[in-house]
């Protein structure tokens, strides 16, 4: 069982010291938010919220992960700042956590409460493979997040995090190269100017924003790109393809409050994934590795 106070006491400065390390960082780089907020996800989808993710090796090297994700410079020294504060009692995955929060506030979005208290693994075992993909069908996104307790609608709104962050072109060529239909026709040419239909060269990385019209603001226009068929990913746009998700998309797009409520809502569902509490697991002191 979570709580909100479980630093109250044992360190009152924790919170305001993961907050001022994640302002720095998203300041001198926008899309450092976004990958805060999605190594959280991460995190939660492979053996629960336990910092499995900001383990060296491991779950970094697997296919969803592997060159990547980023921010674990970040993280690793937000986590030197808290020890200085408080030695050896705020986890790694509570600071990942309030990290995700901190970076979505940095980028204009809304602000939740977080419950606190996860314990970080002793080693990364996780299965990767639960981590949905970017060819996912609506069908196979919602059995993803249903093996974790996420519904339909959590799974619409947390999907909304695609409002900031860029994806690599291999993570959408085949969306812009004859696999889709449903895509915008001048937002597709645009792509293809930036992403080559030719696997294997150094345009694989080649980036694009997830959300083409406010890439570096928390909001809820990656549901209005979608109405207009420009979502980046394949999975993004099977959320409004004539399918029963369509009306929450057309609800979020229109109504900014009815997405923050309903992603606030599962962001903590999600960051409930799980957890090692009590004396589970260990408090690392360096989030990159287990204790010696
Ligand atoms: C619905 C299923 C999802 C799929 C298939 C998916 C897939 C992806 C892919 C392929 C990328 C680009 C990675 C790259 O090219 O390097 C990406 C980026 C991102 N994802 Fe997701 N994602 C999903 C859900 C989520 C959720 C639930 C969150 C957070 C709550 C999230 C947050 C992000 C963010 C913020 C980025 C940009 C990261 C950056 O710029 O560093 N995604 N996602
Ligand atoms: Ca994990
Ligand atoms: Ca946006």
């Amino acid at each position: 069982q979570l709580s909100s106070t479980f630093y109250a006491t044992s360190c009152p400065k924790a919170l305001a010291t993961i907050k001022s390390g994640v302002t720095a960082a998203v300041s001198s780089d926008p899309r450092m938010g976004a990958s805060l907020l999605r190594l959280h996800f991460h995190d939660c989808f492979v053996n629960g919220c336990d910092a499995s993710v900001l383990l060296s090796g491991n779950e970094q090297n697997a296919g969803p992960n592997a060159g990547s994700l980023r921010g674990f410079s970040v993280i690793d020294n937000i986590k030197t700042q808290v020890e200085a504060v408080c030695k050896q009692t705020v986890s790694c995955a509570d600071i990942l956590a309030v990290a995700a929060r901190d970076s979505v506030v940095a980028l204009g979005g809304p602000s939740w409460t977080v419950p606190l208290g996860r314990r970080d693994s002793t080693s990364a075992t996780g299965n990767t493979g639960d981590l949905p993909a970017p060819t996912s069908s609506l069908a196979q996104l919602q059995a993803a997040f249903s093996k974790k307790n996420l519904d339909t609608t959590d799974m619409v709104a947390l999907s909304g995090a695609h409002t900031i962050g860029q994806a690599q072109c291999q993570n959408f060529r085949s969306r812009i190269y004859g696999g889709d239909t449903n895509i915008n026709s001048a937002f597709k040419t645009a792509l293809q100017a930036k992403c080559p239909q030719a696997t294997g060269g150094s345009g694989d990385t080649s980036l694009a924003p997830l959300d083409t019209t406010t890439p570096n603001a928390f909001d809820n226009k990656y549901y209005s790109n979608l109405l207009s068929q420009k979502g980046l990913l394949h999975s993004d746009q099977v959320l409004f393809n004539n399918g029963t998700t369509d009306n929450t998309v057309r609800n979020f797009a229109s109504n900014a409050a009815a997405f923050t409520s309903a992603f606030t809502t599962a962001m903590v569902k999600m960051g409930n994934i799980s957890p090692l509490t009590g004396t589970q697991g260990q408090i690392r002191l360096s989030c990159s590795k287990v204790n010696s």
